[in-house]
């Protein structure tokens, strides 16, 4: 008998969603599109508004079609979705406001009770903050002056990263949201939280006997997470060089894998359940105590004039907004561990970078050998037995493993064997920030990052950082389009170790099994 385990998927209550910074890239790009999405597959109720806030002047109309030509360009839109975006269209408007005017927002509060009627909506208020870090604490003053707190349903606040600069500066904003928000009221977003195998990475862990009684340090040799990207900053310049890998990166979206990979099973599958044990694998993280250790266990890489196929690539220091003497990292490596009892000895490996020679997130696990290699090629090593979940922007996971090469001797065949998720279901997997509106529209904020993981995980880097102050003299450079520093290599190698082929690339040797059949 086989189970299927239906997740709720109701529709979201309505509501009136304020989306801050309406002009902005993120809105245009992933906000839009998503809203979009989920109307067109009938998770967002018909009593909802759109209300586009920005300082630039736009009529409703003008909005609207920034809105189209958004959801045309970044969206599965097909012509016959017009009829569709006729009735969407009628649900947006906007309004031209300065976050530091009060006044604004005592206007934006009569709109909305306007809306509220007009679209028979039970006060319920959803704030978007797709503005720079700066402008949240403003923003929530201003919401509570502007008597937008008032209006009897839910309130639901947000936000984009970065969540400060450090944890001082974390405190700081974190301090002036909790006097206007409870914390169950804030959605801080990670948007590798809301992609589609990071949320597997449970159902895998939990949901299957071969894996299950084998994660943990008897079993499991090291876990390897690597997400690189073949861009540059592009026109982040300004931001990227204050901010650099370490935050960009590393503080939320490897943490946080590296988090699910390694929590305890949770008591339920409840928000608070799974964050408490997000957050006990953040404690256990052991500290680097000096900048010595820091060194010895991090790297950082800044890229520097290369090329990609046939492509010359300018170096980062050469980037538009970018200080041409930066010491901005654009590469980060690191071993750690995670020091309690399931993980103890195990290392995690974890490296992020841009102008990489490829576009992948993919976490691999690394199995502990059989303990005596007596039967198949005795006295060579064997290849170990890999877990790979491939999170983007191919979607999927594969076991390697061995088998006997048929014939009559008994040699070892290497074989990997894959689910490919994106060519079966492909296109029609969910984009991330179409969840996580979806979530934080129906109050789910189990894929939303709490205060204290935030703040843990800020802990852990301001270590990093601070060694860094020290000297710069670890800073590597590597050609763009290249692996990034060769020292992180060394580190593996240190251990006995190598980081596996990611991309699908693999040695020639391997037989793949992939799903198709649908
Ligand atoms: N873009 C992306 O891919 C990602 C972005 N983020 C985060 O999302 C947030 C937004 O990013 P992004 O869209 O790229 O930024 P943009 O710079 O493209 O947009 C900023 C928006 O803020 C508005 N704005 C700025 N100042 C004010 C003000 N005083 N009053 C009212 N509105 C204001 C701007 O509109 P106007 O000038 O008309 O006022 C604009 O709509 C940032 O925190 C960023 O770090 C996070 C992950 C990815
Ligand atoms: O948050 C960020 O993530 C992107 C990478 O996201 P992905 O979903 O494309 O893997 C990164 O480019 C950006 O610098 C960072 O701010």
């Amino acid at each position: 008998m086989t189970t299927t385990v239906k997740l709720e998927q109701q529709a979201a209550e309505g509501a009136v969603f304020y989306l801050f910074g309406a002009t902005g890239d993120l809105a245009k790009r992933k906000l839009f599109p998503a809203l979009f999405s989920l109307y067109k597959e009938g998770k967002l109720a018909e009593n909802f508004a759109v209300v586009g806030l920005a300082r630039r002047p736009r009529t409703d109309d003008q909005f609207r079609t920034d809105v189209y030509e958004s959801i045309v360009e970044f969206c599965r839109y097909k012509a016959d979705d017009a009829a569709l975006w006729n009735k969407f269209a009628e649900h947006f408007t906007y309004m031209s406001l300065d976050i530091n005017n009060v006044d604004g927002f005592r206007e934006l509060n009569k709109r909305s009770l306007e809306l509220d009627q007009k679209f028979n909506i039970p006060g319920n208020r959803l704030f978007y903050l797709a503005l720079a870090p700066e402008l949240f604490g403003p923003v929530s003053f201003n919401l509570r002056d502007g008597g937008l707190l008032e209006s009897g349903g839910w309130k639901r606040l947000v936000i984009e990263k970065p969540f400060g600069y450090d944890l001082e500066t974390a405190r700081k904003l974190n301090g002036q949201l909790s006097q206007v928000f409870k914390e169950e009221e804030i959605y801080r977003i990670d948007h590798y939280l809301g992609k589609e195998m990071v949320q597997n990475i449970e159902a895998i862990r939990f949901a299957n006997a071969f894996f299950e009684p084998l994660w943990n340090n008897k079993h499991i040799a090291n876990v390897q997470i690597s997400l690189a990207e073949t861009v540059g900053v592009e026109d982040r310049g300004g931001y990227y060089d204050k901010s650099g890998a370490l935050r960009d990166m590393m503080q939320n979206h490897m943490l946080q894998m590296l988090t699910i990979i390694a929590m305890e099973p949770p008591s339920r599958l409840q928000p608070e359940d799974i964050r408490d044990e997000k957050v006990k694998v953040l404690r256990s993280l052991r500290p680097f105590k000096n900048g010595e250790e820091v060194r010895a266990n991090v790297v950082r890489g800044q890229y520097s004039e290369g090329s990609l196929g046939t492509k010359s690539l300018t170096g980062y220091r050469q980037e538009d907004s970018v200080n041409p003497e930066s010491v901005t990292e654009t590469y980060f490596g690191a071993r750690v561990h995670v020091d309690n009892f399931r993980w103890a000895g195990v290392p995690f490996y974890i490296r992020t970078g841009k102008r990489l020679p490829v576009k992948t997130t993919e976490i691999v696990i690394e199995f502990k050998n059989v303990p005596e290699n007596v039967l198949f090629r005795a006295g060579e090593e064997v290849n170990p037995n890999l877990l790979v979940i491939r999170v983007n922007p191919m979607e999927g996971i594969y076991i390697k493993f061995n088998a006997k090469r048929p014939g009559t001797d008994n040699d070892l065949q290497p074989v990997a064997m894959e689910f490919c998720q994106s060519c079966q279901i492909g296109i029609n997997t969910p984009e991330a920030y179409e969840r996580l509106i979806f979530d934080a529209a129906r109050g789910e904020s189990t894929r939303f990052t709490r205060w204290d993981e935030v703040s843990q995980a800020w802990a852990f880097v301001d270590e990093i950082a601070k060694a860094w102050k020290e000297t710069d003299s670890d800073l590597a450079f590597y050609p763009a389009g290249s692996w990034g520093p060769e020292v992180m290599d060394q580190i593996l190698a240190q251990d006995g170790f190598n980081w596996w082929p990611v991309n699908g690339q693999d040695e020639d040797n391997v037989i793949w099994i992939s799903g198709s059949r649908k």
